[in-house]
């Protein structure tokens, strides 16, 4: 690890506890890391062993800390603490989880410190936890107050992962915030299955979804802090640059060095083919996406081409994904992987085939717009033009129907009515009439120009694949890297490929994709959400060729939304079933955040000027708080049309309050609120968001609720399609979501958010 040959580490709860020290500490802790790495056993150091423990020592940081360190082995070390030397020394615990192998560390002075800085136990008999006590102050009558874990026996706790030396602690804890208190400070296991538990979930469920993921598969042997060290749940860093960046990088960088021991395992797992990644909003798995690429590149033998493809269904989120690549592994990093927005890939496959093609490549609401120009010419009025273009794309496009022939016997799954022969031979004329009048215009839409890309892809792999059988039968040679009939080399464009945002590519892509990677170990990887596609393009990856039965996996733990937002969120997702990208059906269960805030707001108006006027005042409010003020930048409003984020921004400006607007490529602007369309926000992260027009008819569209009696099949998508927009909006918030509307608020607030409204109104 360095030259000394002394291995420092950092456990992830001591690096919380290092950056709420003075400033002038963590210089010293700084010097002192140096030092020690260099030689623990310098003088100045001062280091010795604790008194009566056999791992434990304190080394000398300045005149007044002290760091403390487990000695793991001869030279191998890890900081679990930094301490006042006045502080008392003899209420630590540390050891081996029995669950998951992990070592952890307890400060039991700490943790009561942080329970008794939180309020007293209101008296309460009501039944814990699933209900959270009301504050003490409207309790009348004093009753002793119920321990919130009081329905759950030791042995129970530990088989959950509950860090044993907390044990004695936990049984006092009667309010949420006491345990809230115990959580900043206890290991990570132990804060997700007590918050879990107080939310109401099962011991069954928590075992399952909370703990079974980072069990150790092996027996635990409770004195091998080397073995432990080594486990996922062993939360540290692991080289003296991860040490540093860790120092260096403030609360902001903690992603960069800090996995989860979930996130950890799926980032540096072996795949025997394509794998996917899910979870709810905020789970990481754009984190996940990106030290994945750094793990396939660090596997692969030095050069200077880029083996990996990193990519992603828009060019902001490319240009983010870019940026954070950078972030975690430097320009040398960024010169293996190419970085790309999927449709600019597709496109640059099409021009490099047809260097002539220079057509205007259009996207979906100005097709529809051509579609409604091309049937006024024609005087048809049978058909709607967004009922076309669907049909168009996700049927004849999406399924490579070539001829009218086969458009007679394709599958429509859920696209809606039942069409009739005549009729599709009617549709399909339409569409010849469609292509050639993009055509003549010279335009193209992004899914032709996927399609294309596609038949050009899966064509070169065919010449691939034959070249290779032709060199195995003389004699065997690696398939790789061959020439092409033509003398220029025929090879695969990337050996990895990783995906983020995949619930929302086209199939199209996924074929392209497929093309683009040999079929081995570690080919694909895709990350995404199907709670959150906000376009049409449902798949079913093994019909496309990428098969991931038995590889796919799933994220929980939310690090951005607090829990009460992500309640009040999961809140608007309502009944509708979600699929897992395969054909089978994915859930949230599970999905959890040991993040607190403040319930979201509801602001009902009785018109949409005087709610314009009172988000202006809610920003103000803001402004004007005594804690620090939430910088612009980090506010958001979200509504439902372009329309009216131009109208907000006009009566914001009035108001003297700078905005920026946030278009297909991001935002256009520094300083300001962020003002766009639900569609612009996936992907992004805010302090404070604001979703306004929260409206019945505007969310969703009343076009939408036209469709409820004429075509049932197409109202249900679209139904599911605008939950997931204002799932996604709400979603974005780190600390607090605003609801505002006027008149009668969206049927989706339903029994959630709306309730918000009444309180706070
Ligand atoms: N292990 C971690 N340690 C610290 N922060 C983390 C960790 N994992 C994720 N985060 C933070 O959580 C936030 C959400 O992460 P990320 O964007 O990867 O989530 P996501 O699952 O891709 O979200 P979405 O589906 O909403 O796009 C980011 O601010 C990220 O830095």
């Amino acid at each position: 690890m360095n030259t000394s040959g002394v291995t420092l580490r950092l456990l992830d709860k001591a690096d919380k506890e290092i950056r709420k020290l003075p400033r002038t500490v963590k210089g010293a802790f700084f010097d002192f890391q140096h030092k020690f790495r260099t030689n623990p056993h310098t003088a100045g150091l001062k280091l010795q062993q604790l008194k009566g423990d056999s791992r434990l020592w304190s080394a000398r940081v300045n005149d007044e800390y002290r760091a403390l360190l487990l000695r793991l082995a001869e030279d191998d070390w890890l900081i679990v603490s930094v301490k006042h030397r006045k502080d008392v020394y003899d209420r630590m615990s540390y050891g081996v989880n029995q669950v998951t192998g992990g070592i952890e560390y307890v400060d039991l002075e700490v943790v009561e410190d942080s329970i008794l800085r939180r309020l007293p136990a209101p008296p309460s008999s009501k039944p814990a936890p699933a209900t959270p006590p009301p504050p003490a102050s409207l309790e009348p009558t004093p009753a002793p107050a119920r321990p919130l874990f009081a329905d759950w026996t030791d042995e129970q706790l530990l088989q959950l992962g509950v860090a044993e030396p907390l044990l004695p602690v936990i049984r006092t804890l009667t309010t949420e915030d006491q345990l809230l208190g115990l959580v900043e400070y206890a290991p990570q296991l132990t804060g997700e299955v007590l918050l879990s538990l107080f939310d109401g979930a099962s011991f069954e469920d928590v075992l399952d979804q909370v703990t079974k993921p980072v069990a150790a598969t092996e027996p635990v042997d409770p004195e091998d802090f080397g073995a432990a060290v080594q486990r996922p749940a062993t939360v540290v860093t692991t080289t003296d640059e991860a040490l540093r960046e860790a120092l260096e990088s403030g609360d902001f960088g903690r992603w960069k060095v800090f996995l989860h021991p979930t996130q950890a395992k799926l980032v540096e797992r072996r795949y025997n083919g394509p794998a996917r990644v899910g979870g709810g909003p905020g789970t990481g798995k754009t984190i996940v996406a990106l030290h994945r690429v750094r793990h396939l590149v660090r596997q692969l033998s030095p050069g200077r081409d880029k083996p990996v493809l990193l990519t992603t269904y828009n060019k902001n989120l490319a240009a983010d994904l870019r940026s954070r690549l950078l972030e975690l592994g430097g320009e040398e990093l960024l010169a293996r992987v190419e970085v790309s927005h999927v449709d600019q890939l597709a496109l640059r496959i099409v021009r490099e085939a047809e260097p002539g093609n220079g057509k205007q490549t259009i996207d979906d609401s100005q097709a529809v717009r051509e579609w409604r120009a091309l049937l006024d010419e024609l005087g048809e009025n049978t058909w709607d033009p967004e009922f076309l273009h669907d049909e168009w794309t996700q049927v004849i496009l999406g399924q490579a129907v070539g001829t009218r022939t086969e458009y007679f016997r394709a599958r429509r799954a859920g696209r809606g009515r039942n069409i009739g022969r005549a009729e599709r031979a009617e549709i399909w004329q339409l569409c010849e009439r469609f292509t050639q009048r993009l055509d003549r215009l010279g335009r193209q839409t992004w899914d032709q120009v996927a399609e294309r890309a596609a038949r050009l892809e899966m064509g070169r792999e065919q010449r691939i694949l034959s070249i290779a059988r032709q060199r195995e039968d003389a004699g065997g040679l690696d398939n790789i890297h061959l020439q092409d009939g033509s003398g220029g080399w025929l090879r695969y464009r990337y050996r990895h490929i990783v995906v983020d945002e995949a619930q929302d590519l086209r199939p199209a892509h996924w074929k392209m994709l497929r093309a683009m990677t040999p079929r081995a170990a570690d080919d694909l990887f895709l990350v995404g959400d199907t709670h959150q596609r906000i376009y049409k393009n449902q798949v079913t990856l093994g019909s496309l060729g990428i098969n991931i039965r038995g590889r796919s996996s799933k994220l929980s733990l939310s690090y951005r939304t607090t829990r009460q937002i992500l309640r009040s969120a999961l809140g608007v997702l309502g009944e509708t079933t979600y699929d897992d990208l395969d054909g089978s059906e994915e859930t949230l269960a599970g999905y959890r955040s040991v993040l607190s805030g403040s319930r979201p707001a509801g602001h009902p108006f009785p018109d949409w000027a005087s709610e314009r006027e009172g988000i202006a005042a809610l920003i103000k409010e803001w402004d004007a708080a005594a804690e620090p003020s939430t910088p612009h930048e980090q506010i958001a409003i979200c509504v439902p049309t372009n329309q009216m984020a131009a109208e907000v921004g006009y009566t914001l400006k009035l108001q003297g309050i700078h905005s920026v607007e946030i278009r297909s490529d991001g935002p256009h602007g520094t300083d300001g609120v962020h003002i766009g369309t639900m569609f612009r926000f996936k992907g992004l992260e805010y302090q404070r968001m604001i979703i306004a027009g929260v409206t019945d008819g505007l969310v969703p569209r009343e076009a939408v609720n036209a469709l409820r009696d004429t075509d049932p099949v197409r109202y249900r998508h679209e139904i599911q399609r605008a939950r997931s927009l204002l799932f996604v909006a709400a979603t974005r918030a780190r600390d607090t979501v605003d609801l505002f509307w006027h008149g009668k608020p969206s049927p989706f607030l339903g029994s959630s958010l709306a309730d918000a409204g009444e309180s706070s109104g």
